[in-house]
């Protein structure tokens, strides 16, 4: 028998339903596939010796009470040592063992919990919102609370199902290091008579253990790790397919930040490993976020620095503090607690949004002549655009002088123009997917932009962006490149 006739994609005989209270019996309320699936079934994501192969990964959507249910029409027999995969072998280290008990005592276990008509989700409210018509609410709660582990082991499989590198958190170890962790939960509240919720999402963050200061003399017992000074990290961020593009990754985000700044203990929010995706929906929540105050403060590029363009004399280093308002910024930073890298991502978008995009690549300025002509372009806007390059390229030199160090150099100078562009291109994107969700529907040079998405392309490849210190929660596999 070919082999070929035997296996099959995991990704797709994963099937991962969501169910409810209904009538008679629980109903589903969607379902979907798995992102990945090389965690449990292997690199290739193939299952081999089955044919008609359905698993079905059921989740309450109340307290997310998970099942495993396995069905296929033909199995293959063993030869020599060839036999068919071993499914529940693969799948238990990923569910908890209550998963497996048989589907009719699951389906009864769902449809007469009492519990289920006024569930209400583990740990505090702490924000409430409308979207479509609907009532969504964020609940958080200490990993120390055993009603927020209890729902944490049971969707943690999501982790490893939907984030790339992504690994399931250890809920077993020992309470002070369980009280280092926050996990959120996004429930869509329903109405009687199927009352409760429907979780949309869920979220993990970490009070990182970088603590910024310690009291002189501890007392034994008198310290809080999650009450010490210290930052923020968002380490898994996930929702449910069905209720992508929602709205509601941002809106738990903005929470999230917004107690940050609220909380005196955390100076600043970082994020652990973050996918493309998630860059995009951070990087228009930050811009959002800062750009009234940006407005406020007027930051712009100084388009004269030291009056360089009047006297025709080029400075010497680009003069960082004549071109933008840099004691400002760092106020923003620490107000907003921002991390730098981030944080320095959304002033180049937003001073780059300041420049009329007929003064931009995007736009179709005349770069050959702008590199000519320089700072004494004779028009304000240009001599802007060619000082956002040079300060976006003297960070980017900065960031990577190691690496460019490497290289001859006219390769270096060719690199570190490509990145620049590459970064701009990225820049451009959530400009004009910002467009119209900003207040004005224009983008801040007050011209309109026209809406294009393109993929991102970045050259120069990111050493660490974070604290390289921390232990992580996942060994990255293909970290995308962000500089
Ligand atoms: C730290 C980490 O955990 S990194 C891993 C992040 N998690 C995952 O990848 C798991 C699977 N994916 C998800 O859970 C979700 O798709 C998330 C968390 C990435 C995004 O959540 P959503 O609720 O869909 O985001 P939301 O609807 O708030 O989108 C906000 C903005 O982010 C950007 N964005 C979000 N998803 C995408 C995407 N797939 N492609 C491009 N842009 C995106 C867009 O600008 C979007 O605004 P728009 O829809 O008006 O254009």
């Amino acid at each position: 028998m070919a082999d070929g006739d035997w296996s099959c994609d995991a990704n797709d005989a994963l099937h991962i339903t969501v169910v409810q209270p209904g009538e008679t019996k629980p109903r589903t309320v969607s379902t979907f596939h798995p992102q990945f699936t090389y965690p449990i079934f292997g690199d290739e994501e193939q299952i081999f010796g089955y044919k008609g192969l359905i698993i079905r990964l059921r989740f309450a959507a109340h307290d997310l009470r998970p099942h495993v249910h396995i069905s296929y029409d033909e199995r293959f027999k063993a030869v020599g040592e060839t036999s068919a995969t071993d499914l529940l072998g693969a799948l238990k280290p990923f569910i908890p063992e209550e998963a497996l008990i048989n589907l009719a005592d699951y389906e009864k276990a769902v449809q007469e919990d009492p519990e289920a008509k006024d569930f209400t989700p583990p740990g505090k409210l702490v924000y409430g919102y409308e979207a479509n018509e609907r009532k969504y609410e964020i609940w958080a709660g200490s990993l120390a609370d055993p009603a927020v582990r209890r729902l944490l082991d049971r969707v943690q499989v999501l982790v490893s199902l939907f984030i790339e590198a992504g690994t399931p958190l250890e809920t077993n170890d020992p309470e002070w290091t369980l009280e280092r962790w926050t996990v959120f939960f996004v429930y869509e509240k329903i109405k009687p008579p199927h009352a409760g919720g429907i979780l949309i999402l869920h979220c993990r963050v970490r009070h990182s253990l970088s603590v910024l200061a310690l009291p002189a003399r501890p007392h034994r017992g008198s310290i809080k790790i999650s009450e010490l000074p210290a930052r923020l990290r968002i380490a898994q961020f996930l929702i449910l397919p069905s209720h992508h593009r929602s709205g509601h990754g941002t809106h738990l985000y903005t929470t999230i930040h917004a107690s940050c700044i609220a909380d005196p203990t955390i100076v600043e929010l970082t994020v652990e490993d973050p996918n493309e995706n998630f860059d995009a929906l951070r990087d228009s929540a930050d811009y959002c976020l800062l750009r009234p105050e940006f407005l406020k403060r007027n930051v712009n590029i100084n388009p004269d620095p030291h009056g360089a363009y009047s006297k025709k004399q080029r400075p010497r280093t680009v003069p960082t503090g004549a071109l933008i308002p840099t004691e400002d910024l760092n106020s923003i930073r620490t107000n907003f607690k921002i991390e730098a890298t981030q944080f320095a991502h959304i002033v180049e978008m937003y001073l780059l949004g300041r420049i009329p995009k007929s003064h931009r690549l995007a736009g179709g300025t005349n770069l050959a002549r702008l590199l000519i002509k320089k700072h004494k372009a004779d028009n304000e806007d240009d001599r802007r655009y060619y000082w956002w390059r040079m300060l976006t390229k003297q960070r980017l030199y900065k960031k990577h002088r190691e690496l460019l160090a490497e290289l001859e150099l006219i390769d270096r100078v060719e690199k570190l123009d490509d990145t620049v562009r590459n970064v701009e291109e990225g820049y451009e994107i959530t400009l004009d997917a910002l467009e119209g969700r900003l207040p004005e529907a224009e983008d801040d040079s007050g011209t309109a932009s026209s809406g294009r998405r393109e993929k991102r392309k970045l050259t120069v490849e990111d050493e660490d962006d974070e604290d390289e210190e921390e232990e992580s929660t996942g060994t990255p596999l293909a970290k995308r490149p962000k500089v």
